[in-house]
């Protein structure tokens, strides 16, 4: 898994360190100049002669990237600095001029800094780290991104983050300057995983300073390898009211697909059986055998795929299905046409699956102002919002889906291809996330930041059967479903 520390947490890790006199910033500066040289040497075979160029801010992120530059210089390339702020690093200036650097001062022209890097072969952006007071570049800094874009993005490596992304919350509000390499210090930072910012980073490289990293990580990200150890694989002698019954109410005379996809993610998820609760229980067994029609008892749910808001008979089953959820703890996946019937409080065992319209409007009624955009903006905040509100786990979906849940734990998941943006998607995500919380329920009541771990694993499950199902081309909710099994065995590695 990806694990990512804030600005704060890595600020608290750094400072025994630096009382101790370790250089930190020596070893991130010799780091980001071998990243360089390796990047100079794909760009254009050799690193001598290559023209680079310094962004160079107020603080220590500009220190790290004239150190650099001054290690590159050494090599033969023939680095120039912008300064963009009233003070700069003394020091890594000093050592840029010493080595043969040339240096453009704040107050010369933006233009020339601009034009000056839009030529380079490669820009070490040293404008802005961990000391950004928020997302934008301002200020002179912001004035030379701007006029460098104009002129077209050369091969940008961001020294630690990319300048102007919200480093804890992945915000983009305001000019960023997108980097092709992000070289991070130390530990990996919340916004180069989470949307809408994530992209800003280009390809992600760590380097290891050695910090003892306070706490839990701010946010995760679960890779294939973290699957088995979530999935509820059965052992020898279960059966199949031990591996769990899912329960689904989704669906209806007007919308009988939902309830087929939903059904079918469930099965090919392997759960240990599907109950249908609605009016097309036909349509859902001539698709799938295996699923009984009718009430029985059930380790979780899934509510609302394809459940509108005139369908009386369904919301009825969910209104009283809560109960359960609420009285007996039982699990559930709250989605579409359900999350309108969200009890006031219930625990992080109901899992909603809001996409960023939908968790709107579950925060409008609570008293928030806030629209789809708000969402989309700052999305792991409403996400963590919408938790503290209604205690719920909340999977955010979307490019990138968010997960928030118990204990802050948050999770961004970027799997899937963007086909998978497709109608009936979400009910095949809804049924997979199911039959995972109706074979792991009594874990969840025993740790309930793993229904945020199980969210998270399903949001990979469903991406990687995407991709599995048709790579590189379009791709059908059923599909996905179909490819589940296959999916499923490869990441338990059978
Ligand atoms: N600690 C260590 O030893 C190590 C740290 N390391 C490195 O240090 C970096 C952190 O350095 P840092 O703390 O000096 O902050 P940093 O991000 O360079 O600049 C902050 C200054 O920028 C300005 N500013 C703020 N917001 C702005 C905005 N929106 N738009 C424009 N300007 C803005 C503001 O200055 P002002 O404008 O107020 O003069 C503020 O003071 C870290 O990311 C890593 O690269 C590594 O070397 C490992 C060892
Ligand atoms: N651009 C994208 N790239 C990758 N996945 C996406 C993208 N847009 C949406 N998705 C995913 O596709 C699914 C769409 O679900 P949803 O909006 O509920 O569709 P539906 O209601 O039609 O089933 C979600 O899992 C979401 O995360
Ligand atoms: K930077």
């Amino acid at each position: 898994m990806l694990q990512t520390w804030t600005s704060a947490q890595v600020r608290a890790a750094e400072e025994p360190l630096l009382a101790l006199g370790v250089p930190l910033m020596e070893r991130a500066a010799f780091a980001l100049h071998v990243r360089s040289t390796a990047v100079l040497r794909e760009l254009r075979g050799t690193v001598a002669g290559a023209r680079v160029v310094v962004l160079a801010g107020p603080g220590n992120n500009g220190g790290d990237a004239l150190h650099a530059g001054a290690l590159l210089a050494r090599r033969g390339v023939e680095v120039h600095a912008v300064l963009t702020g009233s003070r700069v690093h003394e020091e890594g200036l000093a050592a840029l001029r010493r080595a043969g650097g040339q240096v453009l001062p704040a107050d010369g022209s933006v233009d020339e800094g601009a034009a000056l890097a839009a030529g380079a072969d490669l820009v070490l952006d040293g404008l802005l780290g961990i000391g950004s007071d928020g997302a934008g570049l301002r200020g002179t800094a912001g004035d030379l991104v701007r006029a460098l874009l104009d002129r077209g993005r050369p091969y940008v490596v961001a020294v630690d983050v990319p300048s102007g992304l919200g480093v804890d919350d992945g915000r983009r509000d305001g000019t960023v300057l997108d980097a092709d390499l992000t070289v991070a210090f130390g530990a990996l930072k919340p916004g180069l995983l989470l949307p809408p910012g994530t992209h800003a980073a280009g390809r992600v490289e760590l380097v290891d300073l050695g910090l003892d990293l306070p706490g839990a990580p701010a946010v995760v990200r679960l890779e294939p390898g973290d699957v088995a150890d979530l999935w509820p694989v059965p052992t020898r002698d279960e059966h199949k009211y031990t591996r769990g019954v899912l329960g689904v109410v989704a669906g209806s005379r007007a919308y009988p697909g939902a309830a087929v996809l939903t059904t079918s993610a469930a099965v090919r998820a392997g759960v240990g059986m599907v109950r249908y609760l609605g009016d097309v229980g036909d349509v859902v067994v001539a698709a799938h055998p295996e699923v009984v029609v009718g009430h029985g008892r059930v380790q979780a749910w899934v509510f609302g795929p394809g459940v509108s808001p005139d369908d009386a008979g369904q919301r009825r089953r969910i209104g009283y299905a809560f109960e359960h959820v609420l009285e007996r703890g039982e699990a559930a996946v709250v989605d579409a046409g359900a999350l309108e019937l969200l009890p006031a409080r219930v625990g992080p065992h109901a899992v909603l699956t809001p996409h960023a319209g939908e968790l709107a409007r579950v925060l409008v009624q609570r008293g928030e102002d806030v629209d789809r955009a708000g969402v989309e903006a700052d999305p792991l905040r409403w996400a963590r919002r919408a938790h503290e509100l209604t205690g719920a786990t909340v999977l955010l979906k979307g490019p990138v889906t968010v997960v928030a849940g118990a204990h802050g734990a948050a999770y961004a998941q970027a799997d899937a291809p963007a086909w998978l943006a497709t109608a009936g998607a979400g009910d095949v995500l809804a049924g997979l996330l199911g039959a995972l919380l109706a074979g792991s329920v009594d874990a969840v009541h025993e740790d309930p930041t793993l229904a945020a771990a199980l969210a998270a694993t399903a949001a990979l499950v469903h991406g990687r059967a995407a991709h599995r199902a048709n790579p590189g081309g379009p791709i059908s909710a059923q599909a996905v479903a179909d490819a589940l099994p296959g999916t499923i065995a490869e990441l338990l590695g059978r």
